[in-house]
């Protein structure tokens, strides 16, 4: 370095200056820590989740995208309350998800989150009316006493007012399309008012025209129900309409994309992304695959300080030993 380069402390001192204030931690819904998931079959050692990190705000809405394997089931499931890591921690709404206990895991899965899986018949009970689902899950929390039956009611109607399916309360799910099946599955998702809620590929047994309208329901229960949602999709139209798109490669967020609509000076609005790539606490970031093929980058990388970046270049150093 030399004397006309700020020292790494003259650095350290501005970025800190210039820095947002970081995120309150009563601002976080959902953190994610170095989650580990190992699954054995057969002898064999699976690791799913390989020190997973990710942080959702308080009124997100979040897709989760990946390759197949890439471990976003195993994730949502974790999430859900229905699987425990294997190391690491994460909370969600205050709940640790490794340190529950079994009563705590019951109340966590009936109060905190939703779910809503893709397969349509997974989610509704096929003997019970679209109302009737609906009402189950306030029914199972056993809360009762004076004006309980009615502030069910009153929920029931409203959920389906809000997710534009009043009309369909009486019906079972035979007699309902796998959109309208879906409805009638997040209005079941939210019947307990959860603060999270979580949905494996909810789109992926509907067309696209059903599968956009689906995903406009889950906006609506982001908006006007005040849940914060995470969705793992396949679907790029889906990916493409949430703010924020968190990508999953081997068990660890790689990549995220975020959207801001932007207003020009003519009031025209459009819609800005920028991708970034994560930086864990040891150092590590996982480059775009596209970046390091264009300038042939492998094994070995020279890393260089800047006022306000990080270089990263090809290693041109000539081997000492040659
Ligand atoms: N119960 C299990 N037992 C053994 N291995 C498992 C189990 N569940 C998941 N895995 C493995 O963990 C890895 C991650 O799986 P996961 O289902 O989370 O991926 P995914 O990203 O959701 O994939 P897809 O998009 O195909 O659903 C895969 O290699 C999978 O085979």
């Amino acid at each position: 370095m030399n004397s006309e380069q700020p020292t790494y402390e003259e650095l350290r001192r501005q970025a800190l200056a210039a820095a947002e204030p970081r995120t309150r931690r009563a601002d976080t819904a959902i953190a994610c820590d170095r989650l580990v998931r190992i699954f054995s079959a057969d002898g064999v050692e699976v690791q799913a989740l390989q020190g997973l990190e990710l942080a959702v705000e308080r009124g997100d809405l979040v897709a989760l995208v990946g390759a197949s394997g890439s471990g976003k089931s195993t994730l949502l499931n974790i999430l859900a309350g229905l699987d425990v890591p294997t190391a690491g921690s994460a909370t969600v709404e205050g709940f640790d998800l490794l340190g529950m206990s079994a009563k705590d895991r019951l109340r966590y899965r009936r109060e905190a989150v939703g779910f809503v899986w893709q397969q349509t018949a997974r989610n509704l009970l096929p003997f019970l009316t679209a109302a009737q689902n609906i009402a189950l899950p306030m029914q199972l929390t056993g809360r009762r006493g004076r004006g309980a039956a009615g502030r069910q009611a009153d929920r029931v109607a409203r959920l389906l007012e809000a997710l534009e399916i009043s009309d369909l309360a009486d019906r079972r799910p035979a007699e309902l399309s796998g959109g309208q099946q879906q409805r009638v599955a997040i209005a079941v998702a939210m019947a307990n008012d959860p603060a999270v809620l979580l949905a494996d590929e909810p789109t992926g047994e509907l067309d696209s025209e059903t599968g956009a309208a689906i995903f406009e329901a889950f906006r609506t229960v982001n908006r006007e129900l005040g849940a914060t949602v995470v969705i793992v999709t396949h679907d790029p139209l889906v990916a493409g309409e949430v703010r924020r798109t968190v990508a999953i490669r081997d068990g660890r967020t790689s990549s995220e994309v975020l959207r801001r609509t932007v207003t020009d000076e003519h009031g025209a609005e459009s819609v800005s992304e920028r991708e970034y790539v994560m930086l864990d606490r040891t150092g590590r970031v996982q480059l775009p695959h596209k970046f390091l093929e264009a300038l042939g980058m492998e094994h070995r990388v020279a890393v260089d300080l800047a006022a306000d970046h990080i270089e990263v270049r090809p290693d041109t150093a000539q081997d000492p030993s040659a």
